[in-house]
């Protein structure tokens, strides 16, 4: 299927080891492990897609290593597949129960194996799909408002452990209502497409992270980046758009289009509810830099920090 996808094999016999990395290989990448203990290790350290994991094994059996996976949160929605050498229907349940997916029956035969594996691998990588469209803005492809809002969650709590500075940036596009007006909706696309290619550009050597978080409005997150970097950074893509040139007749500030941008920068305190009223700042500085004539970056005034 895709070499990206990943199955930890888990088994004690080694001719079964065997047997499942043939039945795999060419679907995705496989890891392996002997027992339990590596299971857990591997599945915590690498997090597979998918995890094959025999039920009798020495020391800590299958039923075990499930349920150490799914009281772990980076490991409790990896599917797993149980085999086992019993028909008994209440070992069957039993995994069942505790959440596999499926269950595989010795002896193996490597061709129901890799039906009943294909299926699991592509329900992963369908999931995977749905969640990259989900936090991707249609129009532009960048990260929408929904990426936007679980960044700025990581990115506050980090700022809040490490104690560095976080940088909140709002971009508005001027006068795009007479853009729309004078060159038509479908050319406001077009432009709304080239400026968030051009901001995604402007970060590329940068940790930051730029979304289109409304229909004419862009927010960018810059992690570690104090106000001084972040107004540099800012300006330097505020300038490469109106550098792109693209002529706007109908603007009040400028013969081409330009964006007007609001910063908020400071070390996160408290909880994330304060990242919202520190995106509340960065907006009301865009606001000053709309009200200031456009075209231009304005920082938000420390006196207005939230509390
Ligand atoms: N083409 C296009 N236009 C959009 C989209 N989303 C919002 N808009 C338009 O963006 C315009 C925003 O207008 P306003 O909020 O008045 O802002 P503005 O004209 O840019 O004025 P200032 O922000 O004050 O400089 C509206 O006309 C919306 O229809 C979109 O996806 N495509």
């Amino acid at each position: 299927m895709n070499d990206e996808l990943s199955v930890l094999i888990v088994d004690d016999d080694k001719s079964n080891r065997q047997v499942l990395k043939e039945c795999i290989s060419g679907m995705a990448q496989v890891l392996l492990a002997k027992n339990g203990a590596q299971a857990i290790e591997k599945s915590m350290s690498l997090l597979p897609d998918l995890i094959v994991l025999d039920i009798v094994m020495p020391d800590m059996d299958g039923f075990s290593v499930i349920e150490t996976l799914r009281n772990r949160s980076q490991t409790q929605h990896i599917p797993i597949i149980f085999i086992t050498g019993s028909d008994s229907e209440e070992v069957e349940m039993k995994g069942l129960k505790l959440g596999a997916v499926d269950v595989l029956s010795k002896p193996l035969h490597p061709g129901v194996v890799q039906a009943r594996i294909y299926t699991q691998l592509q329900n992963v990588f369908q999931k995977r799909l749905l969640d990259a469209l989900v936090h991707i803005d249609a129009l532009t492809t960048i990260a929408n408002r929904r990426q936007f809002d679980e960044v700025l969650e990581r990115e506050w709590k980090n700022s809040l452990s490490l104690g560095t500075p976080l940088s909140l940036v709002i971009l508005d596009v001027d006068y795009f209502k007479d853009y729309n007006d004078c060159y038509g909706h479908q050319a406001g696309d077009t432009v709304l497409k080239k400026i968030a290619l051009s901001l995604k550009h402007g970060l590329e050597h940068t940790h930051g992270f730029i979304a289109r978080i409304g229909g004419e409005e862009f927010a960018m997150i810059l992690p570690n980046t104090p106000v001084e970097f972040a107004v540099e950074i800012v300006e330097n893509a505020i300038k490469q758009v109106s550098d792109l040139q693209i002529a706007h007749q109908g603007s009040g500030c400028s013969s081409v289009i330009t964006l007007s941008a609001g910063i908020h920068s400071m070390v996160a305190k408290n909880t994330s509810d304060n990242a919202r009223a520190a995106l509340e700042l960065a907006d009301r500085a865009l606001f000053k830099a709309k009200e200031s004539g456009r075209n231009q970056v304005v920082v938000a005034d420390s006196v207005c920090l939230p509390a």
